[in-house]
This record gives structure tokens, C-alpha cells and sequence, in this order.
């Protein structure tokens, strides 16, 4: 089974599978891969951060500034997403019920670690969750099931969604 949600920027790609997340822990399942964040000073948005899903790591991945490696105005941090968000992903692969990777999109597309173990997801049988960047849908669609999430239809998906994954799960 594979999940990918996609939808406008802000429509709640990354509330609905944090809620997801909760809920299958909840459960008892156990979840693995990471989430991203926005991070905002004097209520600016200056950059985005990962959280790890099973030890809660953080880690910036972009800030606003100057680099080797930009997207728009923020420059990635590769090493901070090999170092833990791929290995996240990694650890779900071994041992967790289902990996979940927010987002599927260009900053993280800069790593070549990101790109094989996202591969390596794809060809093996665990369950994923995934949100995707709106340009990044034709890579993915025919690869599982997409879901494009509006502000009308979010809470349904997510009882949609939910049950979805505790059937595979079960
Ligand atoms: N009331 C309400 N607010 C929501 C819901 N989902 C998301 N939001 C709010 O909408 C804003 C954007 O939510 P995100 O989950 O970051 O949206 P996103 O699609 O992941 O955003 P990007 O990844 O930046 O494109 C945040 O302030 C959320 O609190 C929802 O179901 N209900």
C-alpha cells in the first residue's frame, strides 16, 4: 500500500498525516520516517526543520540565506537530511509498521541519499504515507494511490485515509 497525498501549499498536507501519526500510535503501531515543519521568527516563515517520528529528532533542513545547494531563497542542508532524516527512513524500513516521509519535494531531492531510500521504500512491500509537492505528482501518481486534499475535503480524508492504512495494517 501507498499513500500520497498532495494539494495546495498550506491546505494541511502535513497536519493531516501528523494526526495520522498520532492516531496509529495511538494504536499501538509503530511509525517511523519524519515530518516537516516550517520554522518562523517575528512570525516570518525563515526556514523548515524535520521531526523524526519514532525519537523525535529535529534538524533544520532549509533556512533563508545564502549557499551551495537553494531552493527559491532557502539553502538545504543535505547533511542534516542524510544524517537524520534518511536514516529515519532507513530505521522504519527495518522495523517500524509503516514509513512516513513529509515531504516528497525539491529540497529533498537535492540528496542523493533521500532520492535511493525513497527508491528503496517504493520497491519494498512496507506500507507508506506520503505527502507530495504538487510538481512532484507525475513522478509519483502511478507509483500508489494520490489524494489531493482541499479545504473542503481534509477532515473527510483523513477518516478516508486512517482507515485505509488500519486496514492494510491489521
Ligand atoms: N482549522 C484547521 N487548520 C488546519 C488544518 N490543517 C492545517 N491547518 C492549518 O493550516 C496551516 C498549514 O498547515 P500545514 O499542515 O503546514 O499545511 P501544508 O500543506 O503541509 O503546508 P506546506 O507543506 O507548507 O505546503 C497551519 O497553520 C495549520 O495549523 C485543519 O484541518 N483545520
Amino acid at each position: 500500500m501507498r499513500i500520497f497525498i498532495t494539494g495546495m501549499p498550506g491546505v494541511g498536507k502535513t497536519t493531516l498525516t501528523l494526526k495520522i501519526a498520532e492516531k496509529l500510535k495511538d494504536l499501538g503501531y509503530k511509525v517511523g520516517g519524519f515530518v516537516t515543519k516550517e520554522v518562523r521568527e517575528d512570525g516570518r516563515r525563515v526556514g523548515f526543520k524535520i521531526i523524526t517520528l519514532d525519537t523525535n529528532e529535529e534538524t533544520i533542513l532549509a533556512y533563508v540565506g545564502d549557499g551551495k545547494i537553494k531552493v527559491g531563497k532557502y539553502v538545504v542542508f543535505i547533511e542534516n537530511l542524510d544524517k537524520v532524516g534518511v536514516e529515519a527512513i532507513k530505521r522504519a524500513l527495518e522495523d517500524a509498521d509503516i514509513v512516513i516521509i513529509d515531504e516528497l519535494g525539491a529540497m529533498e531531492f537535492k540528496s542523493k541519499k533521500f532520492s535511493e531510500v525513497v527508491d528503496e521504500v517504493i520497491n519494498s512491500n512496507k506500507p507508506l504515507l506520503a505527502t507530495l509537492h504538487r510538481n512532484w505528482v507525475n513522478k509519483f501518481k502511478d507509483k500508489g494511490e494520490l489524494y489531493t486534499l482541499t479545504i473542503e475535503n481534509r477532515d473527510k480524508l483523513f477518516e478516508e485515509i486512517l482507515n485505509k492504512i488500519l486496514a492494510e495494517l491489521k
